[in-house]
């Protein structure tokens, strides 16, 4: 298990280039079931995940061409060959969900593996089962996993969420651009990813209205063609590295990010203290004076996303007078706490809130990453403390960061992934 090892106390300098965005990318890549023809994405971006969610497409029978020149550009292509998805796969990434509604409404049978919870929460995929039982298909639970049929294939149907869910969303809207007749959903999920997948549905053929409200109307298609799409930078990484620039003190220009997807992001950053500068194809974040402490509240976009919170908790560790962070999302997503504290922060947790005390230095120390955000919340803190930090378990960063390593030493980090053999 490879680990990284971190000496803090540099502000960073420099530009990083924002990459395409995980959330967007791994739904777009399973609208590459609906159709045979070639879907081209490009600034796809290298990570884990991406090669899971390949692997898993392998198998339902496409095929993955990677661009010689540019390893951010894949193209899709084939037809499903395989209605299963394995436990294998499915088990590495819950996001391979995303390929029941597509090979339901392409196929009228999917059998996909349940995914099952994971650290940050139960993760049930209720809502998903729901909405395209909404659009006439039949399902039931066996052996662990979700049998799917519509012999007759997919109508249009209406459906409210009950809450608001990404995944379910996305896999719903999918399903509904081949079904038969109008589809309406209500409360939906409107984060710019989801903006994203709709953009490439629209240039694949599909109908769709409402883009960016909870209210979406699809009018489904007797077939999508191919399409050429370039995935949006990710608000997530664009997100950490404004921390990071906040948490050193320093300055740094994130390329390829735009501030109007950023939502309420860019007004905690302001709130806690750091500077942000939108330009033209970037934004410049920099932290001159005191960090403040503020209070946070995780919520659906445009509210601020659950996947920023363990990274302002790091930033917040540092800062003057006392901060609330509430998760309202997920159940047990403060993991990153009992470490930070190992790293001489001051948080309490009380139910869905944790206390941050703030202190005026942290302390370097041999930490363990639990999950893909909370690992770069150690980052963080590990840039700012005094002395090495031991980071270990990485490969959860791997899942959803590229690069890191050589994005932050290049601003002046010293950061060094230690292989193990
Ligand atoms: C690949 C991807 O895009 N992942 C993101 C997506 O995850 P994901 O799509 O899994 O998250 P959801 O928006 O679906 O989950 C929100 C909440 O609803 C619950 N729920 C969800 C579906 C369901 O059928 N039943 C149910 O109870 C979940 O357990 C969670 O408590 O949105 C999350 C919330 O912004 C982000 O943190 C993830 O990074
Ligand atoms: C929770 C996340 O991802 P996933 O839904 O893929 O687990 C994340 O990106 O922070």
């Amino acid at each position: 298990m490879d680990r990284f090892l971190i000496r803090g106390g540099r502000p960073l300098y420099g530009d990083i280039v924002i990459g395409g965005a995980k959330n967007a990318a791994l739904p777009i890549m399973a609208c590459a079931l609906l159709t045979p023809e070639p879907l081209s994405l490009r600034n796809v971006p290298s990570i884990v995940d991406i090669r899971t969610m390949c692997a898993l497409l392998q198998q339902h029978g496409l095929t993955i061409t990677y661009n010689d020149k540019d390893p951010h550009h894949i193209t899709f292509q084939g037809d499903i060959a395989n209605t299963e998805a394995p436990y294998n796969i499915v088990s590495k990434m819950r996001a391979s969900i995303l390929v029941l509604g597509p090979i339901l409404a392409r196929c009228g049978k999917a059998k996909v593996s349940l995914p099952g919870g994971c650290a940050i929460g139960t993760r049930p995929v209720n809502l998903h089962l729901d909405a395209l039982k909404a659009l006439g298909a039949e399902i039931e639970i066996n052996q662990g996993y979700v049998i799917a049929t519509a012999p007759k294939g997919l109508r249009g149907g209406r459906f409210v969420f009950p809450f608001v869910s990404v995944g379910a969303t996305e896999n719903t809207i999918m399903a509904a651009c081949l079904a038969k007749g109008r589809t309406e959903l209500l409360n939906a999920a409107r984060e710019p990813e989801i903006c994203d997948l709709i953009d490439c549905l629209i240039a694949m053929g599909a109908k769709i209205e409402g883009k960016g409200t909870s209210h979406l109307i699809i009018d489904g298609v007797d077939h999508l063609h191919g399409a050429e799409h370039s995935i949006l930078f990710d608000r997530i990484e664009c997100g950490t590295y404004a921390c990071a620039a906040g948490i050193t003190g320093g300055e740094l220009r994130l390329i390829g990010a735009d501030i109007h997807a950023m939502g309420s992001v860019i007004h905690a950053l302001e709130e806690a203290g750091v500077e942000v500068f939108p330009e033209k194809n970037a934004i410049l974040v920099r932290r001159t004076g005191d960090l403040r402490g503020i209070d946070i509240m995780t919520e659906p976009y445009p509210g601020f996303p659950t996947d920023m919170q363990a990274q302002f908790m790091a930033l917040l560790s540092i800062s003057e007078g006392a901060s609330m962070i509430t998760e309202t999302i997920f159940e047990n997503r403060f993991m990153h706490v009992p470490e930070l504290n190992r790293m001489g922060a001051r948080i309490n947790v009380h139910g869905s809130s944790a206390i941050i005390r703030g202190v005026h230095s942290l302390s370097g120390a041999p930490v363990m990453a639990t999950d893909l955000r909370a690992s770069f919340s150690l980052i963080l803190a590990g840039l700012a403390a005094a002395g090495e930090t031991s980071l270990n378990r990485i490969y959860h960063l791997d899942r959803g960061y590229e690069a890191v390593d050589q994005k932050l030493s290049a601003c002046g980090a010293q950061i060094e992934r230690i292989k193990t053999k």
